[in-house]
C-alpha cells in the first residue's frame, strides 16, 4: 500500500491546456474521488501519471519518483489503470480476461508449476473473482453477463496484477444505480484490502457516498479537496458544476 503524490503536474496538446500545474496527494489506503466538468482534465491526469502522454512535473509513488520511467515500469513499481473503455476480451472466459492482468513471471510460474495449468484455472484468479462476486460467472463470455460484472471484471483484470495505488477511469459508465451501489461497496473492500485507489467518475452518488477525499479539477486545474460533505457545499465547486447538475 503506496501513497500517490502529484506536484505541478502540467499537461498542454497544442494550445490546450489540459493540465496546469496540479498538486495534489492520493493518501496511502485512501479512496480517493477526482471529479470535474467534462473537459476538466481527469482522464489527462490518469494518462499523466500512468505515462501515456507527456507531462511535466512529479508523480510520486511512496517515496519513489516515477514521472521519468515508462508506462510498464510504473506499473510494476505498482501503479496499475483501468481505462473508461472496458475493452474486455469478448471470445474470453471471464476467468481468462482476468487471467491476462497478471505479470508475465507470474502467468509463467503457474505454468510451469502445475503442469501447464492455464493461468486462468489458477487458484488466485478464482479467489479474485470470488472475493469480488464474480465466480459463478468465471467460465462465461464477457457479452452474457450484465454491464455491472463487466465493471467488475475490468477491475479484477486490474487488481490480479497487486498494485499498490489503482487508477480507476470511469468505472461505473453505463451502470445502473444497483449496480453502481455494489461497485461502489467492493471499491471499499478493494482499499480495506490494502489497495490505495482513485476514482474519476460522473456518478456523484458513488464518489460522494463511498470516497474518504475528493479532488475537483476544473479547466486543468485542482479547484478544490475535500471531504465528501466539504466539497459538496464548497461555493466554487457548486459553481464550476452549474449547467452540468450540481454534485449535490
Ligand atoms: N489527445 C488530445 N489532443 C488534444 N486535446 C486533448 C487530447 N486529450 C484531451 N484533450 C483536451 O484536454 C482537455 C481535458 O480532457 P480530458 O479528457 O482529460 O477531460 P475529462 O475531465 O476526462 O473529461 P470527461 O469527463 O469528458 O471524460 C479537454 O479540453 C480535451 O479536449
Amino acid at each position: 500500500m503506496l501513497s500517490l503524490a502529484l506536484r505541478d503536474l502540467s499537461v498542454a496538446f497544442g494550445g490546450v491546456h489540459a493540465l496546469d500545474g496540479v498538486t495534489l496527494e492520493v493518501a496511502q489506503g485512501s479512496l480517493t474521488g477526482l471529479i470535474g466538468p467534462n473537459g476538466a482534465g481527469k482522464t489527462t491526469l490518469l494518462d499523466a501519471c500512468t505515462g501515456y502522454v507527456t507531462a511535466h512535473g512529479e508523480v510520486r509513488l511512496g517515496d519513489r519518483r516515477i514521472d521519468g520511467l515508462a508506462p510498464y515500469r510504473r506499473a510494476r513499481a505498482g501503479l496499475v489503470r483501468t481505462f473508461q473503455s472496458l475493452d474486455l476480451f469478448d471470445d474470453l472466459t471471464v476467468a481468462e480476461n482476468v487471467a491476462t492482468g497478471m505479470p508475465g513471471e507470474a502467468r509463467r510460474r503457474w505454468w510451469h508449476q502445475l503442469r501447464r495449468m492455464p493461468a486462468a484455472d489458477t487458484p488466485v484468479v478464482h479467489d479474485l473473482l470470488a472475493s469480488l462476486g464474480l465466480d459463478s460467472v468465471a467460465g462465461a463470455l464477457p457479452g452474457s453477463v450484465s454491464q455491472g460484472q463487466r465493471a467488475l471484471v475490468a477491475l479484477a483484470r486490474a487488481l490480479i496484477a497487486r498494485p499498490d495505488v489503482l487508477l480507476l477511469d470511469e468505472p461505473a459508465a453505463g451502470l445502473d444505480s444497483h449496480e453502481s451501489e455494489e461497485l461502489g461497496r467492493r471499491l471499499r473492500d478493494v482499499c480495506d484490502r490494502g489497495t490505495t485507489v482513485l476514482l474519476v467518475e460522473h456518478d456523484m452518488s458513488l464518489v460522494l457516498g463511498n470516497c474518504d477525499h475528493v479532488h475537483v479539477l476544473d479547466a486543468g486545474k485542482l479547484l478544490a479537496s475535500g471531504t465528501p460533505a466539504e466539497v459538496r457545499k464548497d461555493p466554487a465547486v457548486l459553481a464550476a458544476y452549474l449547467g452540468e447538475g450540481s454534485p449535490s
